[in-house]
């Protein structure tokens, strides 16, 4: 089946991490997301407040240093003259800071982390709403990232890349007020150089790292090479090619030390950058900050004060390169995320509360030309010109090679897609102009592989209709052939299935199954027979369920089974989409031409 992964179509800005360019309109369909935190504004603005607070008192831990060493050199008066005051008053600083940011913590967490459980539930409740033809044109492992992996991104930007962005902002803005204020000429100096220093190394760390990686995609192919050859070991060595993958591995490691030896030169360029670039950088700014110290035109405490913040603008300018990143990585998985949560539902009534409420059709089925392609091969035409008709409480069995088109003909009956030519119809009504909800609640379907919850088997049975008494759950199971087996559990109906329970075998399995359809009590029923045998006994407790299954029902049967194909009121044999014979058995067996008569020598002698 044709996959393609998300918006390969209208993505095309997002590089191959996800992450989205910043510009004006990603930003603001970015800021779309923002209307979760909308139900937890006070808490946001309170969570804000305290960020500026904590961002502020920050600002204040270098000034005060810078007037502690003026006080030791005797150049301060007044209350600053105090030694011990101005380290209490740091003290009280840092104190402020550690409540600010716990209370900015607390505050951001809650709102973000409800926001975050909100979008996931509705990420969710889309995900079960979306029709059939969603989940064939993506990968699984894709869909669940989305609420996954995209969500954490969107909570990280919501908590942490929010509160980082506004502090390294903060810092860089008052940081380079307050030095303008001690001294201009050097907050000029300063600017000229540190920051543009700082810039370049930021540039020189993303080509490290995308050298890195290209030296971990090059061993990783030679791990592709020793798993590849170890997986074929007979084969290399029935070929005497042992010396030719040693080779092979060789080439492709020598390429693996090159490229880590390229990376490793400018690993070391880097940190000889590091060391020699920045802190020569703060060494000339102290440099001309001494020397305007010694013309007398910076107080000695300015210059320690000042040479704090050049590292707190050097690390803020820093810290925003990487925030950037960690920006266009948000947007991308908002983007994502909108893109899902914009996708077209199905349209079923959600105003449907409970089985019982909903109306009972007849179960007149009737296909009119019906033509179908599935939506992800629209150029292969799966079914061509379709016409049946089956009266109330008659049983037709589909029959016919397999991929001819016979759980085709019952996905467009429960409406999983729409049919491309002519019609359906169930009571006389078009199923597309029939409420969703409606049709698939007045339809029951065993399906050929049953699979059950994890939970009880009371709990999977009553999944037919959740509203069912214990009473209705108990006669179920008994109509269903399954209450023995099921009492001969010591916890009987309350025994564990699925993964972390008991694991029942087919033939139990889809008792279960027919025990849920027989609460369910449609009007048509859907029985997929299991292509692989069950054991006699087995077979026989199956068939007599089913047979009570079928009672006044309409009911279609993908058939298998001769048994089950002797009993129904009319077959269909179909072939490449077509219906090629109709009749009963009886009329069919007669003609040894057909192609009903054939599957039916073909299954005898297979038998
Ligand atoms: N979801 C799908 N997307 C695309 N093509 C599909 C899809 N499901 C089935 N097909 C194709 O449609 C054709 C009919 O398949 P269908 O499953 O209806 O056959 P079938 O008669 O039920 O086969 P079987 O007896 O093996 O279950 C096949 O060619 C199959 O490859």
């Amino acid at each position: 089946m044709a996959k393609r992964g998300f918006g390969s179509g209208n993505n095309g800005e997002q590089d191959q991490e996800g992450r989205k360019k910043i510009s004006k309109e990603s930003f603001r369909r970015g800021l779309q997301v923002f209307r979760y935190v909308l139900p937890y504004k006070v808490k946001f603005i309170i969570g804000l407040v305290f960020l500026v607070l904590s961002s502020l008192t920050f600002m204040a831990f270098p000034y005060l240093v810078g007037k502690l060493f003026d006080s030791a050199g005797g150049n301060a008066n007044g209350l600053l003259q105090d030694i011990n005051m101005i380290a209490l008053g740091l003290f009280g600083i840092i104190m402020l800071q550690g409540i600010f940011s716990f209370f900015r913590v607390f505050f951001f967490a809650q709102v973000s982390e409800n926001a975050v459980a909100d979008l996931r539930r509705d990420l969710y409740s889309k995900f079960v709403q979306l029709p059939l033809a969603f989940y064939e044109k993506r990968r699984i492992g894709e869909i669940t990232s989305r609420i996954t992996t995209d969500v954490a991104q969107v909570q990280d930007a919501m908590s942490i890349t929010l509160a980082e962005l506004f502090r390294q902002i903060t810092t860089l803005v008052v940081g380079v007020i307050v030095i303008m204020f001690m001294s201009i000429k050097l907050s000029l100096f300063m600017l000229a150089t540190f920051p543009v220093l700082v810039a370049l190394a930021l540039v020189f760390g993303r080509r490290i790292k995308t050298l890195s990686k290209k030296t971990q995609d090059e061993l990783a192919n030679t791990n592709v090479i020793v798993e590849e050859t170890l997986q074929a070991i007979n084969t290399v060595k029935a070929f005497t090619n042992e010396m030719f993958e040693v080779n092979r591995y060789k080439t492709t490691l020598s390429r693996a030390v090159k490229t880590a030896l390229t990376t490793a030169y400018f690993r070391g360029a880097f940190i000889s950058f590091i060391i020699v670039g920045l802190f020569g950088g703060i060494i000339l700014v102290i440099w001309y900050g001494v020397t305007l110290v010694a013309n007398g035109e910076l107080a000695q405490g300015d210059l320690v004060s000042f040479v704090l913040y050049t590292v707190f603008i050097g690390a803020s300018v820093g810290g925003l390169g990487d925030l950037y990143g960690k920006v266009q990585s948000a947007l991308g998985a908002t983007e994502r995320i909108l893109e899902i949560l914009q996708e077209q539902e199905e349209p079923t009534d959600k105003s449907y509360i409970s089985l019982s409420e909903i109306p009972r059709m007849e179960g007149n089925i009737a296909y009119r030309h019906v033509a179908f392609a599935y939506p992800t091969r629209p150029d292969l035409q799966v079914l061509g010109d379709i016409n049946f008709n089956v009266r109330a409480g008659e049983k037709v069995a589909l029959v016919g090679p397999s991929g001819s088109g016979k759980s085709t003909i019952i996905q467009l009956l429960m409406r999983y897609y729409d049919v491309l030519g002519g019609s359906i119809t169930v009571d006389g009504r078009d199923i597309r102009d029939l409420n969703l909800t409606m049709l698939r609640g007045n339809i029951g379907v065993v399906p050929q592989e049953v699979l059950l919850f994890g939970g009880t088997i009371r709990e999977n049975i009553a999944y037919g209709r959740p509203e069912a008494t214990a009473a209705e759950i108990e006669s179920a199971a008994r109509k269903a052939n399954a209450y023995d087996f099921i009492m001969s559990f010591p916890e009987g109906l309350e025994t564990l299935v699925g993964e972390r329970g008991i694991k029942l075998s087919g033939g139990q399995r889809q008792r279960v199954a027919i025990a849920r359809a027989i609460l369910k009590d449609p009007a048509i029923l859907i029985l997929d027979e299991a292509t692989s045998a069950l054991d006699s006994e087995s077979e026989h407790l199956v068939q007599q369920a089913m047979d009570e299954l079928m009672k006044d029902r309409t009911t279609i049967v993908i058939a298998h089974r001769l048994a089950t194909i002797r009993k129904v009121d009319k077959i269909l044999v179909i072939e490449n989409g077509e219906i090629v014979e109709e009749g009963s058995h009886e009329e069919l067996s007669l003609n040894p031409e057909g192609m009903y008569a054939n599957l039916l020598k073909l299954q005898f002698e297979l038998s």
